[in-house]
């Protein structure tokens, strides 16, 4: 090789070194670049999970230096009393002064304290309720004057955050009270309390990595269910007389059943959700509501009727002026109720059929009129369902939680969001023959309502009680729950049993159920109440039936009568 070839390939080696060097470099630094973005956004979400943390724990303490103050001077001799009072006995007192605001809610104050230790079930005590202790004299004449109540943390509060889970929703503090809680002040009642829900609140577990998992009451080794899972947990341990959730798939309704309480999704309009907060804009095929949840059906009318009112219309004009028709609500004519106790081709566990055998027989034996009714196609409503609630395929989900670690109850939720467009084509046409586009569902199903002239629908709702985080592993439940988000028809659930032994032996044919649900003897048992929309006042007075009658039963059985006996407030 000459000098000059020897020249120009010695350069070209050395300039491919180099390049190859540049390149390797460029990529090393980019890498690098990457890395550290990665690990600063990782020590930044770990430092704005660490303070809304610290700000949770600065709120208990300051509530439980409160707390002992006041007992100093005020010995609490009433607490167990105030403690078992409804919701309507609770508000005689307080309006006839038997019992003062002060002494109602610091024995609210004291076992929501005591009961957040074992089932961690609030994100915060709203520090402002002692200063609207102070002033609630003003609010004597209002229906739930002195009442404390329980909200769901994504419920707007002013100067409060409404993170939903999500880490880049902390540090956003509302500007305005939401509609709902603005009336409740002006009937009297002091929102004390703000509880725990499912990351993105999709899902019917009760787990983020802000405040982490809530345990239900009934045992510890269960969910509270979801999403409004801390309101359920909270109520259902007596921590609070009453609480609002929300619900666009069964959320204020599946907890209550898996912690034995009454929860009630009213027709999504009749309640205003201004400043009810989701973490998605513009869902309108499935309508998200909130709704009341408590130990008795009496309560969740009372609700209704404190926030049914011409404040909330002028605050909300897309509610309707609809005053609650508590004469309807109060009516003791019998009916004609539609029921089935399974849905074909989704699981029902063993429990939750029974618990609608039985209340059939009641409901019978009453003198009510009992029909059997087969749902108009729910799982092919499905698919609207799916659609209607992740119209994006799941990818604003996905973007919103950008920034965030991901809750192992999501992780089921989050692998099928993530998966390639290509790959859920191939599925969607695997399961296409399974499935038909229903053309008018709401349509049909009240046709079909007519048909056989029912006032009401009696059937299951998902229970009793999962293993942590099998709810997201499970969706194929949800239409019990969702179909009625999807028709906007009214619908609320009562517990009515527990599981025994037969139904935990029952179980054993259920596969996809049977690792999510076992270990579940002595866990509440509810059935779900449905009402057409607008009847809201009808849904209630059936579940008011439902109650009373099972109540009685029990009552006739004697206590412990087969293990069935449910009492409704024994776990105290
Ligand atoms: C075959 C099953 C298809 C069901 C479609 C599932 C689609 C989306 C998942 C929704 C899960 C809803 C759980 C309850 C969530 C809820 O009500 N949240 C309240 C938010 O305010």
């Amino acid at each position: 090789m000459g000098f000059l070839e020897q020249f120009v390939h010695n350069g070209r080696a050395l300039l491919g070194h180099r390049s190859k060097a540049i390149l390797l470099s460029g990529a090393a630094c980019f890498g690098a670049v990457l890395l550290v973005q990665r690990v600063n956004s990782r020590r930044e979400q770990k430092k704005r999970i660490l303070e809304a943390q610290r700000r949770r724990e600065k709120s208990f303490q300051v509530a439980e230096r409160a707390l002992l103050e006041y007992k100093q001077s005020h010995p609490m001799t009433n607490a167990l009393y105030i403690l078992s009072l409804s919701l309507s006995e609770l508000t005689k007192q307080l309006q006839e002064s038997a019992l003062s605001p002060e002494e109602v809610f610091y024995t609210y104050l004291e076992k929501t304290l005591d009961v957040h230790q074992k089932l961690n079930c609030c994100t915060e005590i709203i520090l402002d309720s002692f200063e609207q202790l102070k002033t609630i004299g003003s609010c004597k004449r209002g229906i739930l004057y002195g009442v404390p109540l329980s909200l769901k943390e994504n419920l707007l509060l002013k100067n409060h955050d409404s993170s939903c889970g999500v880490v880049k929703y902390l540090n956003q503090p509302a500007d305005d009270d939401c509609v709902l809680v603005k009336v409740l002040k002006e009937q009297g009642a002091i929102p004390f309390v703000r509880t725990n829900f499912p990351q993105a609140l999709l899902n019917y577990d009760c787990s983020n990595p802000i405040y982490g998992q809530t345990l239900n009451p009934h045992n510890l080794q269960k969910t509270a269910g979801g999403s409004s899972g801390g309101e359920a947990a909270l109520i259902g341990a007596g921590g609070s007389v009453i609480g609002i959730g929300t619900d666009i798939g069964g959320s204020a309704r599946i907890p209550a059943s898996f912690c034995a309480i009454c929860g009630f999704k009213p027709t999504a309009g009749r309640l205003s959700s201004k400043g009810c907060k989701s973490i998605f804009r513009g869902q309108k095929t499935v309508l998200s509501t909130p709704g009341p949840m408590a130990r008795d059906v009496d309560s969740l009318a009372l609700f209704m009727k404190a926030e049914i009112c011409e404040q909330m219309v002028f605050l909300d004009p897309t509610t309707p002026l609809l005053p609650f028709d508590e004469g309807l609500y109060q009516s003791r004519n019998s009916l004609r109720i539609g029921y089935f106790d399974c849905i074909e081709q989704t699981p029902t566990s063993p429990s939750m059929t029974r618990g609608v055998q039985e209340v059939k027989a009641l409901l019978e034996q009453a003198g009510h009129t009992l029909v059997p009714f087969t749902p108009v196609r729910i799982l092919d409503m499905a698919e609207l369902m799916s659609k209607g609630a992740l119209a994006d395929g799941g990818a604003t989900f996905l973007q919103q939680l950008e920034g965030s670690p991901v809750d192992p109850v999501l992780h089921a939720q989050v692998a099928m969001y993530r998966l390639p467009i290509c790959l859920r084509k191939v599925l969607a046409f695997i399961l296409k023959p399974f499935v038909s586009f229903p053309s008018d569902c709401v349509n049909d199903t009240i046709a079909q309502w007519r048909r056989l002239n029912l006032d009401v629908v009696l059937c299951p709702i998902i229970g009793p009680a999962f293993n942590f985080c099998y709810c997201g592993k499970l969706m194929s439940m949800v239409p019990h729950s969702m179909t009625y988000n999807l028709l906007n028809f009214c619908a609320g659930v009562v517990p009515v049993s527990t599981v025994t032994e037969e139904d935990e032996r029952n179980l054993f044919v259920l596969i996809g159920l049977l690792q999510a649900i076992t270990g579940g003897v002595g866990l509440p048992v509810a059935v779900q109440c449905v009402a057409l929309p607008w009847h809201d006042e009808l849904c209630l007075r059936f579940m008011k039936e439902v109650e009373e009658l099972v109540k009685k039963a029990r009552k006739d059985e004697g206590a412990n009568a087969n293990g069935k006996v449910y009492l409704i407030y024994d776990f105290h």
